[in-house]
């Protein structure tokens, strides 16, 4: 039985760091095992320009712990008053390695998201051209849809025909979390991606209401039923080069997540790769997690794969903190429902 396992260093392609007294506690937890992540722009306000990713960034660096080589790859929070030309510089210079499409009011703070469209289509083309990808999260907002049923509705309205109607563009479906997405991801050819967060491994529609509501495990897009589970398991460790690891690590406060109407988002960083490796290990995919997590991510991104390796080791069942402090208030470090045992070696 394995109980040793190296791996490259993985990225992360779907990280949320917060800005301030958030950002600063929670970095050094990816930091720690991670090289690189693709940091989310849904800030208050959102980093909608190259001047404001530049900035952000250098937020970013400021914070790192001293010792850290992590490299934050910034992203765009598109609108539709979004400047072809500022994208296109902004890739061009290589300060951004994709840009975001929040439909309005799909998730935290997508207020100044996408309502129509059409207004977006010449900065999509822009990017086709250019070959820099759009991450999408992947929800329609209308009332009359039940959350459920979001992301598949979504795909079949808007992802579909936006793909159609741009030949070229590069697209990561984020966070996915139906078997409809496992399907139409698979579908797709080398300009489709996927991301598959730690926590949609886990948890089922079933662990965020049965016997008591637990805000800690409430996300967006919402974890469905147990069939979608395993579709995204069965995704994750089939080391096929579509899906990759994109966290979607969402810290807020806990008077935010213990709350009349509480904030979505699972803060997974801190114990993210010991989650992966039980389940890898459990789907008897061990030899395919350096794929999920550092190599697919890299190659869809056309970034060389970290030189440096991770190792995890199985042993007795690590404490990992429940909480840990930050200057905004505690934050709740997922916990998964089983002890962990296996941890990245010092
Ligand atoms: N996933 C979440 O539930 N929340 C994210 C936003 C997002 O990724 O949709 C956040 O920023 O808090
Ligand atoms: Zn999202
Ligand atoms: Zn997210």
């Amino acid at each position: 039985m394995t109980d040793t396992i190296t791996i490259r260093r993985p990225d992360d392609m779907h990280l949320h760091l917060r800005d301030g007294a958030m950002l600063k506690a929670v970095l050094p937890e990816t930091a720690r095992h991670f090289a690189r992540a693709i940091i989310m722009p849904n800030l208050v306000p959102p980093v909608v320009t190259g001047e404001l990713a530049a900035a952000y960034r250098d937020r970013i660096m400021a914070a790192l712990p001293e010792d850290s080589a992590f490299e934050p790859l910034m992203t765009l929070y598109l609108t539709e008053a979004t400047d072809p030309d500022d994208v296109a510089a902004a890739c061009a210079s290589g300060l951004v390695n994709a840009v975001k499409l929040y439909p309005a009011g799909a998730t935290t703070n997508s207020q100044s998201g996408v309502r129509d469209f059409d207004k977006v289509r010449g900065v999509l083309e822009r990017m086709a051209e250019i070959g820099l990808p759009l991450c999408v999260h992947g929800e329609v907002t209308d009332s009359d849809i039940d959350i459920f049923d979001r992301e598949a509705v979504f795909i079949e309205r808007v992802l579909d025909p936006i793909r159609r109607s741009t030949p070229g563009l590069r697209v990561v479906m984020e966070h996915i979390t139906t078997k409809e997405g496992v399907a139409y991801a698979r579908a797709g050819d080398a300009n489709l991606g996927a991301t598959i967060t730690t926590h949609h491994l886990i948890i089922n529609r079933n662990h965020i209401l049965a016997g008591g509501i637990r805000p800690h495990y409430y996300c967006l897009p919402v974890a469905k039923r147990e069939i979608h589970r395993l579709a995204l398991r069965e995704a994750a460790t089939s080391g096929e080069p579509r899906f990759f690891l994109g966290t979607d690590s969402a810290p807020h406060a806990d008077h935010l997540k213990e709350h009349a109407c509480g904030c979505a988002g699972c803060f997974t960083a801190t114990n993210t790769l010991s989650i992966l490796a039980h389940v890898f290990e459990e789907e008897g995919a061990l030899d395919r997690l350096e794929a999920f997590t550092s190599l697919n991510g890299a190659d869809f991104y056309h970034l060389t794969p970290n030189e440096g390796r991770i190792t995890l080791s199985k042993g007795p069942a690590i404490n990992y903190p429940a909480k840990i402090e930050t200057g905004a208030g505690p934050v709740t470090v997922f916990d998964p429902g089983f002890p962990l045992r296996w941890a990245v070696r010092a």
